[in-house]
């Protein structure tokens, strides 16, 4: 074990104390005793109650399993389920009403809808990208995706996609930001107007904007001569750069030589599913580069030879708006940091005695700790000009959960010198039991609440762990349109209406997991704004760039009313719908059965393998079909659950389970063939990350709340010790 230092009665790694002191520290406003004797306050103010919260669950879901044995035999009898789960507790009287009103709330959170990105914190190069896709190109992400429909093309420019790219943009001009007459593909000439009116010749037509509102202001050069036109869809800039004199703008009838989008609106820096962390070295990368953000001094080499450069944040952006004032626009997205969960210990900090302490008390100290940095700050763009952190807490289990995050973040803030409630809470709604305490969760996180995002991910493996003695469930497939995932999308849009939240706080959905699939995410993703989403999760910057025309096509706060108006208020899924088990109906044959198992084995090893081997938290893991998939933790849940609730039932056996294991080992080493660092699984079977694989099927019902970390974690820790 690393060197260990005593610090306030507890023992640190000590290169994680040195980062405390001599980093996190000077700049903060802290004392560094403040830290060390905070940490153990907080540790022995909450450790016993987050283990109690923990034996909660456990004892919770040993009663749910035990009334479904009891009822084996029997048609499911939904309302005696519902009966029962309110008799133990589970389900907690609703509150009567709920008047969500957190201060000092940016707009990001509150007023503009957009896209949320998120990012493993272990990745520099990956973080500073995604702080700085505030702002994206949209000729890029079209021309470089398959957005249009075919495959980004590998060799030199290819001027016809060039030409589809400019047409589909302009095209959406028309449609987002339209003239009063004729279309964007004519306009030859703008010019801002007098009484702040923008000026424009497209084609014959001496025309102007259809809704003047939509202008923001523009920037000219040294000679008059007009560069960037700012225009906005709800809320969203959109920015034409102009210049003459580049080849692209040359042939453009208005000079326009890109389209910038504001893209990721927020971003999440991940702490939690998206990363391989598994101790106190991996923890202190992690924090160093989430201070980095916060400082606003991170910086990552990219590239290599005489294209490298060294990435760094992006300044804000200035204009001159149509009252000649000058005005700025945030050139970041806002950051919300997601700490871990509740369940998982480190030893980055031990007892005495050395045991080691929850990691969740942990981040929210130090993530806490970095993010004094942005709020103290004395120059420089700000990440929360309304002087707030945000933290995302995954994986609570209802109402007690969300009081016990607030009131380690009011022990936080009182350690940090904080004012009180300058720490704002992002629930998760991702866990069956918050899903069905979703009102009390709210009131619970008070004048903190930032959002309410549905993680539908970590809720289908939830949901199946949930009901894992009730019967075989559903192929994963199925569970897509389940009648459960319909309520718990619906309800939480409609309780986070109900609460208030509109205007407030984001009413989030979740992550679109076909990173390299845009076309279809045009086509889809739109649906989340029309379901009544104010922000929705994009895996990378091009996503979110492609993922923010939908939002200026929608007027999503519009949408809320709507939906409120025609529901009259009410949450129109009842309790009853989002408790409906995803029972198998009808046993799929052998042949679909055994695609199922192939397909689950081949995504839990292609994402375990880089895992353990490569500490890589969120790989893009090719599916059996060779179809690339986001992979991280909570799907890896959701394949886990789904093979051992089947092996539970008998739908399949162990036997057929390690054939899949094996067959499907070898076709992963094939998929990662070209990677020099990649140890293949077979023929042997006997490496750790096959081991773990093994693990996370056959030990799936074993673990608490059906989660992957603690063999992951376990796991991870084996193969660093084996080098
Ligand atoms: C259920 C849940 O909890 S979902 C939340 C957790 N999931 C996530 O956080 C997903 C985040 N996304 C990612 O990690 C990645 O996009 C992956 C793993 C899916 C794909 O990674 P790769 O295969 O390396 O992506 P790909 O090769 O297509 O693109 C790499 C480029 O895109 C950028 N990029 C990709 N994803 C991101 C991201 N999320 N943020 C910022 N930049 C990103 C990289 O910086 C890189 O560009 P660069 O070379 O200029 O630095
Ligand atoms: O965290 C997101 C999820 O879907 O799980
Ligand atoms: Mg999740």
């Amino acid at each position: 074990m690393a060197d260990r230092i005593e610090k306030g009665g507890l023992m640190w790694d000590a290169g994680l104390a040195a980062f405390i002191e001599n980093e996190a520290i000077p700049g903060s406003g802290v004392e560094a005793d403040a830290i060390w004797h905070g940490m153990a306050a907080l540790n022995t103010a909450f450790g016993e109650k987050n283990a109690a919260l923990l034996a909660k669950r456990d004892e919770l879901q040993g009663k749910i399993d035990a009334w479904h044995v009891e009822q084996a035999g029997k048609p499911h009898d939904g309302e005696a389920y519902m009966r029962f789960l309110g008799e133990i507790g589970y389900l907690e009287a609703e509150p009567e009403e709920v008047s969500a009103e957190p201060k000092n709330i940016d707009s990001e959170i509150s007023s503009v809808a957009g896209p949320q990105l998120v990012v493993p914190v272990t990745n520099a190069r990956f973080a500073l990208n995604a702080a700085n896709a505030r702002w994206g190109s949209l000729y890029d992400a079209l021309y470089g995706s398959d957005a249009l429909g075919s495959p980004a093309p590998k060799g030199p420019y290819d001027a016809e996609r060039g030409k589809a790219v400019v047409a589909w943009a302009k095209a959406h001009l028309d449609e987002v930001v339209p003239l009063k007459k004729g279309s964007w593909a004519d306009v030859t000439t703008m010019a801002p107007g007098g009484g702040g009116k923008f000026m424009i010749i497209a084609g014959k037509h001496a025309t102007e904007l259809a809704d003047a509102s939509q202008y923001a202001g523009c920037n000219r050069d040294e000679k008059g001569l007009l560069t960037d036109v700012f225009l906005r869809a709800n809320g969203l800039h959109i920015v034409l750069f102009i210049d003459r004199k580049d080849p692209v703008g040359a042939a453009d009838p208005a000079g326009i030589v890109d389209i910038f989008l504001e893209a990721a609106v927020s971003t999440i820096i991940d702490f939690e599913d998206s990363v391989a962390v598994v101790d106190a070295e991996d923890k202190t990368l992690a924090l160093r580069n989430w201070l980095g953000l916060m400082k606003g001094d991170l910086t990552a080499q990219v590239g290599s030879g005489e294209a490298a450069y060294t990435r760094e944040l992006n300044p804000d952006i200035g204009f001159t708006a149509p009252n000649g004032l000058p005005q700025l626009l945030k050139g970041r997205s806002l950051m919300l940091v997601r700490n871990t969960d509740m369940l998982v210990k480190t030893d980055a900090v031990t007892s005495p005695e050395g045991a080691p302490l929850f990691e969740g008390l942990i981040d929210a100290l130090l993530t806490a700790l970095c993010g004094c940095h942005d709020l103290r700050r004395e120059g420089g763009p700000m990440n929360s000009p309304k002087g707030s952190i945000y933290i995302v807490k995954p994986k609570m289990h209802g109402p007690e959960e969300v009081a016990f995050t607030c009131q380690v973040f009011a022990a936080v803030e009182q350690v940090l010198g904080l004012p009180a409630e300058t720490i704002k809470i992002g629930i998760m709604d991702e866990e069956h039991r918050m899903s069905a305490n979703l009102m009390g969760a709210v009131a619970a996180a008070g004048a903190r609440i930032a959002f309410i995002n549905t993680g539908f991910l970590d809720r289908t493996g939830s949901e199946i762990f949930t009901m894992m003695q009730a019967g075989p469930a559903m192929a994963r497939g199925e569970m897509k349109s389940a009648p459960w995932l319909m309520a718990y999308e619906d309800r939480n849009v409609d309780i986070g209406l109900a609460c208030g939240l509109k205007g407030r706080a984001q009413i989030g959905k979740g992550m679109w997991a076909r990173p390299d699939d845009m076309a279809a995410m045009l086509a889809e993703k739109g649906g989340h704004l029309q379901a009544g989403a104010t922000c929705a999760w994009v895996p990378s910057p091009t996503a979110a760039t492609l993922h923010a025309t939908h939002y200026h096509k929608v007027n999503v706060f519009q949408t809320l009313f709507d939906l409120s108006e025609a529901a009259g208020g009410q949450v129109r899924q009842p309790l009853s719908a989002l408790l409906t088990l995803p029972l198998m109906e009808v046993r799929p044959d052998d042949a679909a059965i055994a695609a199922e198992v192939d397909g689950a084995c081949q995504s839990i090893l292609g994402y375990v393998v880089r895992w353990i081997d490569q500490g890589v938290g969120c790989s893009k893991v090719p599916d059996i079909n060779d179809v690339a998939l986001m992979e991280d933790r909570a799907t890896l849940r959701i394949s886990m659950q789904a093979l051992g609730n089947w092996l539970k039932h008998e739908v399949i056996t162990e036997d057929q389970v390690m054939d899949a294991m094996r067959r499907m080992a070898e076709k992963v080493d094939g998929q990662n063939a070209g990677d020099p660092a990649y140890k293949p699984m077979a023929p042997e079977f006997s490496g750790i990350a096959f081991q773990a694989a093994c693990d996370i099927v056959f030990k799936a019902r074993q673990q608490p709340s059906g989660y992957t970390q603690q063999i992951l974690q376990q796991r991870r820790l084996e193969a660093k010790a084996a080098g």
